[in-house]
C-alpha cells in the first residue's frame, strides 16, 4: 500500500472494518438478532452494537484524539430489562476482542457519540442498512475519515456482496482522496484492485440502483426520471452503502436516493465513506438540487436532500432529469 499523508489512517480503517464484518457474518449465521426498536421505530440489533464497540475501540486506541460520529450508543442495552441483550453483545465482542467487560463494551460503544463537527472527526455506520441485514440481504460497514468537512479516508465492508463473475462475496471498498478506490476480497484486504466507474455516455443505457425501502427512497419518482431518460430496464434494488460500491466498480451509472417526506435530514454516516468511494472511482455524488454533499456541519447533511450519485458523465443529465420531474410533480 502505498505511504500517503492518510495510510496509517487506512490501515486502521481496513482492519476496524474487517473484525466488524466477522462479528455481523457470526450473528447473521446464528439467526438470532436479538433485534430492538429504536426511538424513531428503526430496528438496531446485537450485531450494530458489536460491530460499533470493536471499530470504536479500535479508532479510539490508535488515534486517541479524534472524535467518532457513530449512529448507535449504548443507552439502550443499560436498561435492566435488556440485560440479556447486553450479555450477547459482550460475548460476541469477545470473540474478537477476547475478555472483553460489559463496562468496555458499553463505553467502546459510547465513544461513538460525538455529535459536534471538529477538525478532524470519524464516522461510523456500524450496520448501514439494518433492514437489509435482517433480511439477510445487503449490508455495509462503513467507516470514514473527515478533516476540514472533507472525506479523506474511507472504509466500506459489503460482507454479503457478490460479483457476476464468480461465486466470490464480501468485498472491501476504500479510498484515500486523492489516490483512487480500490476493491480487495474481504478475506484477503491487501489483494487491492484499482476500481473505476463505467464510462458510458447514453442515459437510455444507464443502470440505476435505489433502496429497497420505499420508506427510505421514493420508488414512484425514481421511476418517473427513468422513464425522462429513456431508461426501459427496471432498477436494481438494494439496501445500504453497497449501491455507491456498485456504481464504483462500474456495475451501474446511477444512484438515486430520493426525500419520500419533507423533513428527512440524511447523516452523514450514511454516505461519507460510500461518496469518497464512488468520487476516487471517477464519479460524481451530488444532492438532489446537484449541490455539493457539506460533511461539516455534524452528523446531519443539514444542507442537502436526498442523493444523486452517477459514473460521472451522466451527472449534469441526471440533475436536469431529477429537477424538471421535481418541477412537474
Ligand atoms: N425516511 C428516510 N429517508 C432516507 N433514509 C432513511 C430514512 N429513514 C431511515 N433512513 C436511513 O436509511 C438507511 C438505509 O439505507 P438504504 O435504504 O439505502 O439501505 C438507514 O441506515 P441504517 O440501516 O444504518 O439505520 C437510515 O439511516
Ligand atoms: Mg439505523
Ligand atoms: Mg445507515
Ligand atoms: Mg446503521
Amino acid at each position: 500500500m502505498a505511504d500517503s499523508q492518510y495510510s496509517q489512517e487506512l490501515r486502521v480503517a481496513i482492519q476496524a472494518v474487517v473484525e466488524a464484518s466477522k462479528i455481523c457474518r457470526h450473528i447473521q449465521s446464528t439467526e438470532d438478532f436479538a433485534e430492538l426498536s429504536k426511538n424513531d421505530r428503526s430496528p438496531v440489533t446485537v450485531a450494530d452494537f458489536g460491530s460499533q464497540a470493536v471499530v470504536c475501540k479500535a479508532i479510539h486506541e490508535a488515534f486517541p484524539e479524534d472524535p467518532m460520529i457513530a449512529e448507535e450508543d449504548s443507552a439502550a442495552l443499560r436498561l435492566p430489562d435488556q440485560i440479556s441483550v447486553l450479555n450477547r453483545v459482550v460475548k460476541e465482542v469477545g470473540k474478537v476482542v477476547p475478555d472483553a467487560t460489559q463496562e468496555q463494551v458499553l463505553g467502546w460503544i459510547d465513544q461513538g457519540i460525538s455529535r459536534d463537527p471538529a477538525p478532524r472527526t470519524w464516522t461510523l455506520d456500524p450496520i448501514d442498512g439494518t433492514k437489509g441485514f435482517l433480511r439477510k440481504e445487503q449490508y455495509a460497514i462503513a467507516l470514514a475519515l473527515l478533516v476540514d468537512g472533507q472525506v479523506k479516508v474511507a472504509a466500506l465492508a459489503c460482507p454479503n456482496l457478490g460479483t457476476i463473475e464468480s461465486d466470490e462475496v464480501g468485498f472491501l471498498f476504500t479510498a484515500i482522496r486523492g489516490e483512487g478506490a480500490y476493491v480487495s476480497p474481504l478475506s484477503d484486504p491487501n489483494d487491492r484492485t484499482r476500481i473505476s466507474t463505467s464510462s458510458s455516455i447514453f442515459t437510455r443505457d444507464a443502470r440505476f440502483c435505489e433502496s429497497v425501502e420505499s420508506g427510505h427512497s421514493d420508488h414512484s419518482w425514481s421511476s418517473e426520471i427513468a422513464h425522462s431518460l429513456g431508461i426501459t430496464r427496471d432498477s436494481v434494488r438494494l439496501d445500504s452503502q453497497a449501491k455507491y460500491a456498485v456504481v464504483a466498480r462500474g456495475e451501474a451509472e446511477i444512484y438515486l436516493r430520493l426525500p419520500t417526506k419533507p423533513g428527512y435530514v440524511e447523516k452523514i454516516w450514511d454516505h461519507a465513506a460510500g461518496s469518497l468511494v464512488i468520487e476516487e472511482a471517477g464519479g460524481t455524488v451530488t444532492d438532489v438540487h446537484g449541490h455539493p454533499l457539506d460533511f461539516s456541519r455534524g452528523a446531519l447533511l443539514s444542507e442537502n436532500q436526498g442523493i444523486i450519485a452517477t459514473n460521472g458523465p451522466l451527472h449534469e443529465a441526471v440533475v436536469t432529469a431529477v429537477k424538471k420531474c421535481n418541477e412537474n410533480g
